[in-house]
């Protein structure tokens, strides 16, 4: 579960991007995050793996005070999270299997068992067949479906995304969509910023709503409702 509580976060450079945020997410939901641009969304979403400090009030994922955890905790709460990013962020020398092998917390697992988790992942986003290839061999959406395939190796209890279709055309944004909803059915709460009107108001879901750093709207099965 996620949570905020009172939360505000003015940078250092006195702006305040979020302010009195009040906000609970159940486990296994999924959330569109919406709002014009520099309205606060992608630091709503930074809050919840700590990428950014609340200046005041609480962040709580499983319970657990977010901004009180010790530097040496923040792995634990980031294996719990997968992140996917707008521009992928996917390291270019290594190939799609090791740059999900690499995220892939190998502590106790055999080779063996290494290789398995790694190759259902893959198979998840449909790119089995090119474990070997390098970033630069494939195509924007196939990159997005190895940085999901990398957010998703640890079986996190959450994903975010922020704005993970903003540079994709609008079939592979689609094709994303899909798997986004695959790994929400199978029990992944997904929090995902966009600005596409298109997929809110057609794949009905949650959506928090946030201008000039407030949540304005909070819906079931809302609507995007700005122009597109
Ligand atoms: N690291 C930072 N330092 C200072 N100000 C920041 C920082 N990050 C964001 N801001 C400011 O906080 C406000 C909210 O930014 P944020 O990136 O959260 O908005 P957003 O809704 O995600 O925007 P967009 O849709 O354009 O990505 C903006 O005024 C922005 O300039």
């Amino acid at each position: 579960m996620i949570e905020m509580k009172d939360v505000q976060k003015t940078y250092h450079n006195g702006v305040t991007a979020l302010q009195g945020i009040d906000i609970k997410v159940e486990q296994g939901e999924f959330v569109y995050v919406v709002g014009p641009s520099g309205a606060g969304k992608s630091t709503f979403i930074r809050l919840m793996y700590r990428e950014v400090k609340p200046t005041n009030g609480e962040v709580l994922i499983n319970n657990h005070n977010v901004a009180k955890l010790k530097e040496k905790e923040i792995p634990m709460l980031r294996r719990g999270i997968g992140v996917v990013y707008q521009d992928f962020k996917l390291l270019p020398a290594l190939t799609v299997y090791e740059n999900v092998s690499f995220a892939l917390e190998v502590i106790e697992d055999s080779p063996k068992k290494i290789r398995r988790k790694v190759m259902d992942v893959l198979d998840l986003v449909n790119l089995k067949n090119k474990a070997r290839f390098k970033p630069a061999e494939l195509s924007g959406g196939e990159q997005q479906r190895v940085a999901i395939a990398r957010a998703i190796v640890n079986s996190p209890k959450v994903m975010i995304a922020d704005e993970p279709t903003g540079n994709l055309d609008p079939d592979t944004s689609w094709e994303i969509m899909k798997i986004f909803e695959e790994v929400n059915a199978r029990g992944t709460t997904v929090i995902m910023a966009t600005h596409s009107k298109d997929i809110v108001d057609t794949l009905k879901k949650r959506v928090i709503a946030i201008e000039h750093g407030r949540v304005v709207r909070d819906e079931q099965r809302g609507d995007y409702g700005y122009e597109s």
